[in-house]
């Protein structure tokens, strides 16, 4: 499966990259980006509330949005609004911030896959906080083309047909929360992403609150 690095090609297959400049790693930063004002080990530490986490069996998630270790969330949005504004929506009033959470993988997971899913968002904004140097493994595969605004000509690809994605440190992939998508096996090294679930604030137009994994379709039938 091939690996697009191409940015106008990824934009017409439906995924579009941002910087998300305060997050740049900066040489001799002493004060400047978030990446050095986070405290990622604690950001993936189990806590009370996700003590089931602790086991290290699968990739480990944490809710942050309204943690006092991550006051960043306005900071992130102010940053993506002129690509979310190009490329999803016509008025930042139209759409909030429904849920954000922390994604860590490290080599000590047994199942650090996430299988293939749609989000339970209208859009999500995947920003990388970490990825070690020698990681491997671990990319976004994401199948067939979501078309996004203003981006011509629009590469048309079937749902079988999946492309894979590398996100650099200091930038987000945004992508329609419908976009299939699934997490291929980390091989080494760890991944640190901060995901924010974003959606329509008129229940009439968001899409939200889908089945997300195939599977739940089938037991929702059964
Ligand atoms: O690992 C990632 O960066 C994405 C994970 C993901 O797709 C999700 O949690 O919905
Ligand atoms: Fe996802």
């Amino acid at each position: 499966m091939p690996t697009i690095c191409d940015q106008s090609r990824l934009r017409s297959l439906g995924v579009t990259f941002c910087a998300v400049p305060s997050f740049q790693p900066l040489p001799c930063d002493s004060n400047g980006s978030l990446l050095s004002r986070l405290n990622i080990t604690s950001l993936c530490e189990p806590n009370p509330l996700n003590i089931s986490m602790e086991d290290n069996d699968y990739a480990f998630y944490k809710n942050i949005l309204d943690d006092p270790s991550f006051p960043y969330v306005e900071e992130i949005v102010q940053a993506i609004t002129p690509t979310l504004l190009e490329h999803f929506v016509t008025d930042m009033n139209d759409v909030y911030v429904d849920d954000v959470f922390v994604v860590h993988y490290n080599t000590e997971q047994y199942d650090s896959r996430c299988p293939k899913h749609q989000d339970p968002s209208d859009i999500t904004v995947n920003v990388c906080l970490e990825r070690s140097e020698d990681l491997e493994g671990s990319q976004i595969v994401f199948y067939g083309s979501k078309r996004i605004r203003c981006v011509e000509p629009f590469e048309e690809k079937q749902e079988e047909d999946g492309f894979l994605i590398d996100t650099k440190l200091g930038c987000c992939s945004i992508h329609w929360g419908a976009h299939p998508h699934e997490v291929t096996p980390l091989k080494r090294g760890r991944r640190t992403n901060v995901i924010f679930t974003m959606a329509y604030k008129d229940a009439a137009k968001s899409e939200k609150d889908r089945i997300c994994y195939a599977d739940q379709q089938g037991s929702a039938e059964r």
